[in-house]
């Protein structure tokens, strides 16, 4: 018998993904399948690819349907996870793919997202300096947001090599996956179609804390972050395009040799080849962050450009990384690195 594990939003996008995972991963027998609205329902009326489980009867997301499962997945908008988990046994696994548990300063979750703060777990980048060892003996992950999985994988290891000064601007596209299937007047196909739009500008979106958070911990002091999303119209993806001010004195090849340094034994990790730059298309269904960084001289700034899947190592293919450290699992089991090109 595997891993009892339960997945609450199942008929979401990171529940889906999630599913397409545990489908294929060795250890895991999915249990119940939970949603909200859409509870009653098949499986496959929401995730028509999702095969195998298409006959699958989505339950009430509630303590009692989850309990009862060694690991439960929380896929459900922010808000819902923080109240649930606190009826669930401290005996259970609990990764959360939503925010609430991500911020260590709860003056900055009342900030971005105006509710009482839930409180912080482990924070499931275990790519980051110090993460792998807080997440194996873990009851309780937080999964990171997409943009801060690209823009952190993207710049941790310019500050770990104290390359770079705490004053980072940051703008990233993402597809319309990572916002959602809820239906939302601005991601209507004729308002995406043929164009690239800016949206939360000027430090007002609530993945700003979690960067600085994350590169502030790497380089031992706050470091600023000015970030930009845009919204581009494909499905998946992120393209991430990093900049930090360089320290005196750093050269190109001090900083491609930080990063190699850094990814060396990261196996979802990929510095690209000198003058490959990173695509979302070389990343679709892949675990990966793929990643090429350069000196600009002129302007004096490190540039790192990272590409991810947001469903994939942005959120549910994250989720199960670190849902294998927690279980003592090898950390690559059920996920891969190969993509779907073109
Ligand atoms: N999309 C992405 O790229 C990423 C998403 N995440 C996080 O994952 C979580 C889910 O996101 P995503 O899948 O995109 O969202 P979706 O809107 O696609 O899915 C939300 C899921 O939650 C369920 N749900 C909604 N409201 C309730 C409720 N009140 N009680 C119980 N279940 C409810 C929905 O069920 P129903 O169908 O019945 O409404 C659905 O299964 C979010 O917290 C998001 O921040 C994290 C990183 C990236
Ligand atoms: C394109 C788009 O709308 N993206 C979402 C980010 C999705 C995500 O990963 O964020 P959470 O897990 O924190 O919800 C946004 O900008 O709000």
């Amino acid at each position: 018998m595997g891993i009892r594990t339960a997945v609450a939003g199942a008929s979401g996008y990171a529940g889906g993904e999630l599913l397409r995972i545990l489908a294929g991963h060795p250890e895991f027998e999915i249990g119940a399948l939970t949603a909200g609205a859409n509870a009653g329902t098949e499986l496959g009326a929401h995730q028509p690819h999702l095969r195998s489980l298409a006959g699958r009867v989505l339950a009430e997301t509630a303590p009692e349907t989850l309990s009862g499962h060694d690991v439960v997945f929380l896929a459900l908008p922010h808000g819902q996870s923080g109240p649930l988990a606190e009826r669930l046994g401290e005996d259970v696994l609990v990764i959360d793919c939503g925010a609430d548990h991500r911020l260590t300063d709860p003056g900055d979750w009342e900030r971005f997202y105006g509710t009482s703060h839930a409180g912080t777990w482990p924070y499931g980048l275990p790519e980051l300096p110090g993460h792998r060892d807080a997440l194996r003996p873990a009851k309780r992950v937080a999964v990171p947001g997409c943009y801060p999985t690209a823009v952190s994988l993207a710049l941790f290891p310019a500050f770990a090599a104290g390359l770079a000064e705490p004053d980072v601007v940051v703008v990233a596209a993402s597809g319309t996956s990572g916002a959602g299937r809820a239906l939302k007047p601005h991601l209507l196909g004729s308002e995406v179609m043929g164009s690239v739009s800016a949206y939360a500008v000027g430090g007002t979106h609530r993945h700003t804390p979690e960067m600085v958070q994350n590169l502030s911990a790497v380089a031992g002091g706050p470091v600023t972050v000015s970030f930009t999303p845009t919204l581009a119209p494909m499905s998946r993806g992120i393209l991430a395009t990093c900049t930090a001010k360089a320290r005196p004195g750093v050269t190109a090849a001090a900083l491609r040799g930080a990063y190699a340094k850094a990814y060396a034994d990261e196996p979802f990790l990929g510095l690209l080849p000198d003058g490959q730059w990173p695509a979302t298309s070389m990343t679709l269904g892949a675990n990966t962050a793929l990643v090429q960084v350069a000196l600009d001289e002129s302007a004096g700034r490190v540039v790192a450009v990272a590409a991810i899947d947001n469903l994939t190592k942005g959120t549910a293919g994250g989720a199960v990384q670190s849902a294998n450290l927690a279980l003592g699992l090898p950390e690559e089991l059920g996920l891969t690195t190969i993509g779907v090109s073109p």
